[in-house]
């Protein structure tokens, strides 16, 4: 809440995009956030959000956007806003964040910008709300006020490291992780993918993928330095990704396998008891956004599958199935995640929600 009791005023900057659109469906369900200025490039500036937006969402557009008047995405027009979130393009999230940073406000992004800058928080919200610790060095460093900015991550990693933080809690260190995505389209933005490249196809790239996803799970699965002022990424796991587009919509598939450091790994039996009762710093506070069940453990043969389980938790959990002994690793399993909710804004609104119950906003 406000300083005056009230929902937070929310801004939202690439508001017509595919994630902004998501934030917008959220953020309207969300009683800790009202709408209070949407912002994308000079194209939709100056037009009734209805207009500006082609909505790709099933959801209705909700009654508080459609006829609000897009903004540039400059700091002064966002006076009045308590939080920020972005889902801008890449190519200008790093000048127009770093704007409004500069101008004290709260900055929740879903670009690749700022993730791995050390003092940044990385953070996946069911995951990794200790590396909150690294605000106050941010705003040290600044001298900002009120001004700090957290990220999350790429939305495949933020399926991932979901049951490897719990497996890793549980059972100590992990050596090496092997994963395959299959990643949906509306993971390309929009219009993304053309659709004679990928119907009736899969493509076997997606550009800086599977690099930026070894590196976040390093990132986010380490911890901070002990004065907080940078994070401090795992260096004994390895990480190899293959990443894939597939003619899905929402939710990404990932084909995953897993090695512990310890001689002796846990069962099978052992590890379906460690993710189902997973549990994290967001629920334990009530925040809004949390799922009851961060993971949902399917021991249906066939799940997870896009379809059928990308929803769960209202998009916030991870669906696990398939977790089965590995005959090269200790174990392998495949999960879903919804790439546009704890892939993107979900996430997004998550992180704020616990800033706020900490006393950050
Ligand atoms: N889609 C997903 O599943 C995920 C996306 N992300 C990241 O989130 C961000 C948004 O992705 P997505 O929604 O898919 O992308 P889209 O291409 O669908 O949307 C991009 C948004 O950025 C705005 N924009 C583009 N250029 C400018 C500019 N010069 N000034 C201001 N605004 C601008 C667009 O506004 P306009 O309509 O006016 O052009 C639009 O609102 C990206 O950084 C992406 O990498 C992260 C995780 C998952
Ligand atoms: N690249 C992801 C979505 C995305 O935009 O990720 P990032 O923010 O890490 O570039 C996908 O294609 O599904």
């Amino acid at each position: 809440m406000s300083s005056t009791g009230g929902p937070l005023n929310a801004g939202v900057l690439g508001a017509t995009g595919t994630v902004g659109q998501r934030f917008i469906v959220l953020l309207s369900q969300n009683p800790m956030f009202r709408i209070h200025s949407l912002g994308a490039s000079e194209r939709s500036a100056g037009k009734a959000y209805r207009l500006a937006a082609k909505w790709k969402l099933s959801d209705p557009m909700p009654d508080e956007a459609r006829e609000a008047l897009v903004k540039p995405c400059d700091p002064a027009q966002f006076a009045g806003c308590d939080v920020v979130f972005s889902g801008l393009d890449a190519s200008v999230a790093g000048d127009i964040e770093g704007a409004f940073l500069a101008a004290d406000f709260a900055v929740f992004s879903n670009a690749k910008n700022y993730r791995m800058v050390p003092s940044v928080p990385l953070c996946v919200p069911v995951v990794n709300t200790d590396h909150y610790a690294l605000v106050a060095g941010q705003r040290a460093a600044s001298g900002r006020k009120k001004g700090f900015i957290v990220t999350n991550s790429n939305c495949s990693t933020s399926g991932l490291v979901v049951p490897l933080k719990a497996l890793q809690d549980r059972f100590g260190p992990l050596r090496r992780v092997v994963v395959t995505t299959l990643q949906a389209i509306s993971g390309a933005g929009y219009p993304g993918v053309a659709s004679l490249d990928i119907l009736d196809n899969i493509v076997p790239l997606i550009e800086g993928e599977e690099s930026k996803m070894e590196a976040e799970v390093l990132k986010i699965l380490g911890g901070v330095s002990a004065d907080a002022s940078a994070c401090a990424p795992l260096t004994d796991l390895r990480v190899s990704a293959t990443c894939n587009r597939v003619p899905v919509i929402d939710g990404h598939t990932e084909c995953v396998s897993v090695e512990f450091a310890a001689a002796t790994p846990p069962s099978i039996d052992e590890i379906k008891q460690c993710l189902r009762e997973y549990t994290c710093e967001a629920q334990r506070l009530g925040c809004y956004s949390a799922p009851a069940q961060v993971m949902q453990v399917t021991e249906e043969e066939d799940r997870p599958q896009p379809r059928l389980d990308r929803n769960a938790g209202g998009g916030m959990s991870v669906t696990v199935g398939r977790i089965r002994e590995c005959p090269v690793f200790h174990v392998k399993f495949t999960l879903l995640v919804h790439n546009t909710v704890l892939g993107a804004a979900g996430a997004s609104i998550l992180n704020a929600e616990y800033a706020a119950k900490k006393g950050y906003l």
